[in-house]
């Protein structure tokens, strides 16, 4: 299954707290970091560990589990996607962190592309691209074909909140990534906005408007 919609108590409380439209900046960013940690949690299930022996307290070698090491890379899709990396990155904090720039233009709602700063070794890499809204589904897939050119063999997506039509672009483009949200909401609006939604990520964390 490609799509992950993750009905735990915690994250529906979360998130159902992220819809109150008079919600300040502060407890927005907050929800978002936490939401991204839990998300993270769930997206992360199937990563491979090996055993290795370590010296435990009473003196004898010990087996333990410990992650193989496969080679991760957060992608935050600028700039909602940064309220989300730091929840991630408390959960991986080893892992790399690959910008991507983009903004959606709002007639046309087509992505605009500003900047990119990728870590090296994609080709060796898990890429998790984190954004709060999946809306049209453009921004993501033109930041999955970025990872894709540069030989990224294993991408994941982490959202908030999904829409459809998300959804169905991404899976078309991608049928083997794999899709962690939130919610999958009813639809988008005649502006591109996901209803019920959020209403515009990007601003609630940076407070901006
Ligand atoms: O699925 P799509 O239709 O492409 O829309 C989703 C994108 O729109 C928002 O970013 P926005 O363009 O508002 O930029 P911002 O994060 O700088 O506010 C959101 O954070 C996604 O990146
Ligand atoms: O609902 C939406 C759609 C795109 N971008 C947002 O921030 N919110
Ligand atoms: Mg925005």
């Amino acid at each position: 299954m490609s799509v992950h919609a993750i009905d735990h108590p915690l994250v529906q409380h979360k998130l159902g707290l992220m819809r109150e439209a008079g919600i300040s900046t502060k407890s927005f960013r907050e929800l978002a970091g936490e939401l991204a940690k839990l998300l993270t949690y769930e997206a992360t299930q199937d990563l491979e560990l090996q055993t290795q022996e370590i010296d435990g307290w009473s003196g004898d070698k010990i087996p333990v589990q410990l992650l193989k090491g496969k080679k991760v890379t957060i992608v935050p899709i600028l700039r909602a996607g940064l309220g989300m990396l730091d929840g991630v990155t408390d959960l991986i904090p080893s892992a790399r962190i690959s910008v991507v720039g983009l903004y959606r233009n709002e007639e046309t709602l087509e992505p605009v592309p500003y900047f990119e700063k990728f870590t090296n070794d994609l080709d060796e890499r898990l890429a998790i691209v984190i954004d709060p809204m999946l809306a049209t589904g453009g921004s993501m897939v033109a930041t999955l074909d970025m990872l894709k050119a540069r030989g990224c063999p294993l991408m994941k997506v982490i959202v908030l909140v999904a829409a459809p039509e998300g959804i169905r672009r991404v899976q078309e483009a991608y049928p083997e990534v794999e899709i962690y949200t939130a919610a999958i909401d009813e639809r988008l609006d005649e502006n591109g906005y996901i209803v019920p939604g959020l209403g515009d990520a990007g601003d609630k964390i940076f407070g901006t408007r």
